[in-house]
Parts: structure tokens; sequence; C-alpha cells
């Protein structure tokens, strides 16, 4: 621990800057192994990006700094700023007392009792899906990951009882799951590369945009649609999501959101919600497929939870410990920003206002000195050492503080619905010759991930 009191130093800049490039060719050859290469630098390191200095923080300490001690100090920084303009103002890219508002009003629906109203959908979704799967045949776990999870966002936050039926809620959340993927490429590229390289046809740009109006469209066909029950003189909460409590209002936003705020806020969940737990789950299908003996102890454990029981740490204490493992190795968002909205002082490091920070829950997660043989799957490390053994901030798969995930409950309820749904019928075996290597893009996702499903031995 530092004396507040010591004379500020400055972040040390990374060695192999390039006139005009910075550390652009590094970050865009080996991103993930660059930064997990400058974390012994110090707490606070400086890249890059062309022109533009961005500050890495490597430490615990200086994460759980800025994220909770400090917090009111940061805003969300470049990563938002470019996310903006295609999802919105929504809880993700808003600032301060809006963003505070905001949380406030969406706060509800994550709470652990509205989660519970939820599993029953989860199940639905998630059975319906496994139980068309055939013995021996080969699943692309990733796609079908990406469509189930977006389905299952939609279904539960926004359409509960669309009139329209399950075959539309699955329909559209195709549509969104196609159109998201692409957006956050798009985020992606407009935060590492310059502005004028960013935006070029050559790179793709039109597409992102257009990707961008046509999820902004369904979102406002769901608005609308939400309205006019409202405005039908049906209780507004009557359809039981999320959307509906947007607009009949909350504790914390009593007058209800307009129609543009709850079409942002559509966006913004969509793109924090779905694509980070079917990542999540892809990652979690891999580990299993290459270990048949967690497959049937989770299987075992699943089996024997209580018709009724809902899903949880308390109830599937293996199963849960299994997934944090992989949000600890697996993490999927592996560069994430702030801004300092003043002047402030980090571990000791003086940053200006405006300074750009990223830090990043995966390289944090593999650091040896909180997890021996960091590189190891091991679901029961965490019985030997829990978080709360750790030092604050070295395990940060949600993040902390002001900005922490609202929909961390939710994600681990859901990927524990999923999981149970498919180890209780099914044995996901990896594809021979198929090699499965990380593709680091907005979230660090397989390549692809054919696995095959055979059926529980009879007994
Ligand atoms: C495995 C799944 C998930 C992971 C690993 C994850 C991780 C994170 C992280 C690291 C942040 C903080 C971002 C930052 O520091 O800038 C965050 C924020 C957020 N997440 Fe999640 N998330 C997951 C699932 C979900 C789900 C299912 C939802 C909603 C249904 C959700 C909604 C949000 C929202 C709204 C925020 C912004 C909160 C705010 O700024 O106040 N997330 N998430």
């Amino acid at each position: 621990m530092r004396s507040i009191t010591a004379p500020a130093v400055a972040a040390p800049i990374v060695p192999g800057r390039l006139p005009l490039l910075g550390h652009l060719p590094q970050l865009a050859v080996k991103r993930v192994e660059f930064l997990q290469s400058v974390r012994t630098r110090g707490d606070i390191v400086r890249i890059f990006l062309g022109n533009r200095p961005v500050f890495i923080l490597n430490s615990p300490e200086a994460v759980h700094d800025v994220l909770l001690t400090q917090s009111r100090k940061f805003g969300k920084g470049l990563l938002f700023d470019v996310a903006r303009p295609f999802i919105g103002n929504g809880i993700i890219t808003s600032e301060r007392d809006f963003h505070l508002r905001q949380r406030r009003a969406l706060q509800p629906a994550f709470h652990r009792n509205s989660i519970a109203a939820c599993v029953g959908t989860m199940t639905d979704i998630a059975e319906e899906q496994v139980s068309a799967w055939r013995p021996g045949e080969v699943i692309a776990m990733d796609v079908v990951m990406r469509r189930m999870m977006t389905v299952m966002l939609v279904a539960t936050l926004f359409s509960t009882e669309r009139p329209e039926g399950a075959a539309a809620v699955a329909e559209l959340g195709e549509h969104v799951a196609e159109h998201l993927t692409t957006v956050m490429r798009g985020v992606f590229v407009g935060t590492v590369l310059p502005a004028p390289i960013a935006s070029s046809r050559v790179l793709g740009h039109r597409k992102y945009l257009a990707a961008a109006a046509a999820l902004r469209e369904l979102a406002d066909t769901a608005v609308r649609q939400a309205r006019q029950t409202q405005q039908a003189g049906q209780a507004p909460t009557a359809r039981g999501d999320l959307l509906s409590v947007m607009l009949a209002g909350t504790p914390g936003n009593p007058r209800g959101m307009t129609d543009v705020e709850a079409r942002d806020e559509l966006l913004s969940l969509l793109m924090a919600g779905a694509e980070t737990t079917s990542t999540t789950l892809s990652w979690a299908l891999h580990e299993l497929g290459r270990r048949p003996e967690i497959t049937r102890r989770m299987r075992a454990e699943c089996d024997a939870l209580p018709a009724g029981a809902l899903p949880g740490a308390a109830t599937l204490p293996f199963t849960d410990r299994f997934l944090r493992e992989v949000l600890r190795l697996h993490q999927p968002s592996w560069l994430l920003m702030r801004r300092a909205l003043e002047p402030v002082r980090v571990c000791g490091v003086e940053l200006p206002r405006g300074a750009e920070l990223v830090y990043s829950a995966v390289t944090m997660h593999r650091d040896p000195a909180y997890y021996p043989e960091p590189l190891r799957f091991d679901p029961d490390r965490w019985l030997a050492r829990t978080e709360k053994d750790l030092p604050p901030g070295a395990y940060v798969p949600f993040a902390l503080g002001n900005r922490k995930c609202i929909g961390d409950h939710f994600a681990m309820t859901e990927m524990l619905v999923v999981l149970r749904a498919i180890v209780s019928r099914w044995r996901p075996r990896p594809v021979e010759g198929h090699r499965v290597r990380p593709v680091v893009q907005a979230l660090i996702r397989p390549n692809a991930l054919p696995m095959r499903v055979s059926p529980w031995p009879a007994g």
C-alpha cells in the first residue's frame, strides 16, 4: 500500500512504441498476450494507440481503486463513446446522474425474486433446444448458444407474454443475435483503430451501421407494441416483462421511461447480456468436452436437484464452481475501459483529466500470484481458496462498483439452467480434427465449436 503523501510517479511507457502507430501493431497481433506481457512493468503502465495514450491497470489494487473506491471520478471512456452512436444512451453507455437513474429504474428486474420468476421460461427455452438434438449429431455449439441466449434474453426481459407466441420470440431472437454480433465487431474496430481508418468502407463500417439500424428498428417495434398494450388500458405490467416495467415506471423512475429511453435500454441490455453468456457457455462446453469426469459429476449434481428448487450456488455448488472457473480462465470481456473525469491519483500514479484507462479481467485472472498454475482448468481450486481470500480486484468477471454488472445473478442462473438441460441428457464431445482456438474481438470466443452429442448409457 503506497502512502498518499508520497510524490506521484509517471506511469512507465511500455517499450516498443512506433512513430504514428504507437503499440497498435503489438496489440493487433497478440492482443491478450501483449496485455499479459506488460503486467510486470508496474501497477499502471502507458501504451499508445496511434498517438493516443492509454493507461493499463495491472494490479488488483489499481483495478479496485478505479472501479470501486474512486469510481465517481471515472466515466466509461472511449469504448463506450464508440458504442453510443450504435446503441444509444442506455445503462452501459450513459454517465453520472442519468446512469444512476436508469440503473435504479432497471434494478427491480434483476432482483432475486424477478429472476426466480424467469427460471420457468429459461428452462423451457433450453429444454426445447436440447431435446431436438439427435444421438451422435454434431452441433455447432457456439452458434446454438448465441441463438439460445439471445432468445432467452428477448423472451425473459422483453416479451414474456408476446401475443405472437414462442415461435415469434425465437425468430426475433435470431434476428437480434445476427445484428448484435455485427454491431459488437463494429464497436471493437472503432475502439482500437483511429476513427478515419475504423470508419472506412474497407473495414465494413457501412455494414456495422446497417446492423445497428436494423437492431434499433427491432427494439423500436418492441417498444411500440408494449406501449400499445399500455394504452389499450391493460395494467402496464400485465405482460410481466421488463419492457413493460420500464414504461410503467419503478421507484427509481416513477413516471416511466420515454420510448427512446426504453429503446436504448433494450439495446444496452442486449449488448451486455446476450453474447457474454453465450460465449461463456461455449467455453464451458469446450471444457466439459475435454473432461468427461467433470461432465459426470455435474450430471449427478443436476439430476439430484429436487423438482422446483432454483438453480444457484446453494443448490448446484459444483456446477456453480465450474462456471466460476470458466469465468476465470475464459473471461469473455478482455478489454474494458474507463476515463478520468478529473485529475486523480491511483497507486501513486497521477492520471490527468481525460486519461483513458484499460483493465482486463483476463490477464488478472491468469496471474500466477493469485492463481497457482493459472492455465490449469480446475473448478475445485475454488474450494481451497474462495473469492473472499483473494485481494479485492483480483477476480472481477462481473467488475465492481457503481458499474458492476447488473445482470450477474441473472447470467449465472441462465447458465446453470442451460448446463443442467444439456448434461442431464447429453455428453458433449469434441469433434476429431477440429482445433478450438480463441478469437479475440469484442469478446474472446472460440473460432468454432462443433461438438458431437451422445446420450448417457442406460442405468
Ligand atoms: C457471463 C455473462 C456476463 C458477464 C461476464 C458480464 C460482465 C460484465 C462486466 C465485466 C461489466 C462491467 C463492464 C465495465 O466495467 O465497463 C458488465 C456490465 C453490465 N452488464 Fe454484464 N455480464 C454478463 C451478463 C450480463 C447479463 C445477462 C446482463 C443483462 C441481462 C448484463 C447486463 C449488464 C449491464 C446492464 C451492465 C452495465 C451496468 C452499468 O454500467 O451500470 N450482463 N457486465
